[in-house]
């Protein structure tokens, strides 16, 4: 049995979708530490976006940024398994999805997603040994196609807009829900449907999705 001092609770979805706010509104609500995702002192991640293709393929950025990001939330996840009562916004889990749809786009070759996975599997197996294996639950947050791209459009970060990165946010946003209901199985998942729900400017959204993650605790046995 799980305590509710012991939760780990990782947040995951599509690009845009809130997976700050809410992990920001989970920690308070549950009293834990966060774990952000950190863009603004990630140099690769703009490259990823706004490279040509000449370049990008040269210099193999793609597969560098698959490597920050490894080690980054290697180090997160193994941070709070350890401290526990923590909340991530997003986690190592999830930036295998990320790899595969590269690779599966040609930006990532075959040579280095089977590096990847096998570096992956090895950071897994890391953590598979830990006291503390795995969280406790994801919650995952779902939308429309059209609503991620209103998302990604209002947030405004520059990198992200241009309108050739429409394709892309569509082949990432039309495998994400298979990923994470056929590959995901590090814990029990908990799927919040963005479309209605804004957490930032409505306080009754934010009520309702900490409600629904106390309630899916206290089903598997925590109390919080
Ligand atoms: N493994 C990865 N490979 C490629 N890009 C990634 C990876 N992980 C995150 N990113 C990119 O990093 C940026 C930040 O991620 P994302 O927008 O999903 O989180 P966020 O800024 O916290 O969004 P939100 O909080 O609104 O859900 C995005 O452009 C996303 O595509």
């Amino acid at each position: 049995m799980v305590g509710s001092d012991e939760l780990v609770i990782v947040v995951g979805g599509m690009i845009g979708l809130g997976k700050t706010s809410v992990a920001t509104l989970l920690g308070e609500a549950l009293n834990s530490k966060v774990f952000y995702e950190s863009v603004d002192d990630n140099p690769l991640l703009p490259l990823l976006y706004t490279a040509s293709e000449e370049e990008s393929e040269r210099m193999r950025y793609p597969f560098l940024l698959q490597l920050h990001f490894l080690d980054t939330r290697f180090k997160a996840i193994k941070r709070a398994l350890t401290d526990k009562k923590n909340v991530l916004d997003r986690s190592i889990y999830e930036d295998w999805y990320f790899a595969k749809t590269l690779n599966e786009l040609g930006r990532i070759n075959d040579l280095e997603f089977h590096a990847y996975e096998r570096l992956l599997d090895n950071m897994l197996e890391e953590i598979e040994g830990m006291p503390k294996k795995a969280p406790d639950l994801m919650v995952y947050l779902s939308a429309s196609f059209e609503t991620v791209l209103t998302r990604i459009g209002m947030r405004g970060r520059e990198f992200e807009q241009d309108p050739s990165l429409v394709d892309y946010y569509h082949t990432l946003w039309s495998g994400y829900d298979d990923w994470v209901h056929h590959h995901y199985k590090a814990s029990e998942v908990l799927v919040v449907n963005m479309d209605e729900i804004d957490v930032v400017n409505n306080e009754q959204d934010a009520e309702f999705v900490v409600t629904e993650v106390k309630k899916r605790l206290n089903k598997m046995g925590i109390i919080v």
